[in-house]
C-alpha cells in the first residue's frame, strides 16, 4: 500500500505537538510503519532539502532543521501522500484551513511544524533517506474495519 514520509519539525517537538500530530494520522486510519526521534546534521538536512538549495530561504531552513530534534514517521495507507499533505494544510499557515494541523498550530511559513512527502517518488526517496534501516512489517487487524 501507498506510503508517505511525515516528519514533525524542531517546533512541534518543542511545542508539544508529537501525540496530537500522531493521533491525527491514527485516528484517520492511517498505519504507523516507522517512528524515531532524531536529531539531524546539517549536511543530512542540506540533503533532505536539497531541491530548495537554490530558494533565498535554504539556509534559515536548514538551520531550523537541525535547531533541535525531529519525529521522523512513515504512515500507510490509501492515497496517504495526498490525504497527508491535506492534514498537514498549505504551506503557508496565513493559507493553511482551520483543521489542518498547521492551520491549527502555526503562525510562520519558516515555523510551520511539520513536513509531508509531495509525491510518492518524494516519498520513496525521503523513506529511503531517513529509514536506511527499513520499516517495520506489521498489519493492523482493524484493515476491515477502515476499508471496502
Ligand atoms: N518563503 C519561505 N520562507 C521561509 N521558509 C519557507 C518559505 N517557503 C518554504 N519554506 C520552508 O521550507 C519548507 C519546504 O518548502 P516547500 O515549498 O517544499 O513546502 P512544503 O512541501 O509544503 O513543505 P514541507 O516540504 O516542509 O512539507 C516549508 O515547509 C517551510 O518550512
Amino acid at each position: 500500500m501507498e506510503q508517505t514520509f511525515i516528519m514533525i519539525k524542531p517546533d512541534g517537538v518543542q511545542r508539544g505537538l508529537v501525540g496530537e500530530i500522531i493521533s491525527r494520522f491514527e485516528e484517520k486510519g492511517f498505519y504507523l510503519k516507522g517512528l524515531k526521534l532524531m536529531t539531524v546534521e546539517r549536511s543530512f538536512a542540506e540533503k533532505h532539502y536539497a531541491d530548495l538549495s537554490s530558494k533565498p530561504f535554504f539556509s534559515g531552513l536548514v538551520e531550523y532543521i537541525i535547531s533541535g530534534p525531529v519525529v521522523a514517521m512513515v504512515w500507510e495507507g490509501k492515497n496517504v501522500v495526498v490525504t497527508g499533505r491535506k492534514i498537514i494544510g498549505a504551506t503557508n499557515p496565513a493559507e493553511s484551513a482551520p483543521g489542518t494541523i498547521r492551520g491549527d498550530f502555526a503562525i510562520e511559513i519558516g515555523r510551520n511544524v511539520i513536513h509531508g512527502s509531495d509525491s510518492i517518488e518524494s516519498a520513496r526517496k525521503e523513506i529511503a533517506l531517513w529509514f536506511p534501516e527499513g520499516i517495520v512489517d506489521w498489519q493492523s487487524n482493524l484493515h476491515p474495519w477502515i476499508y471496502e
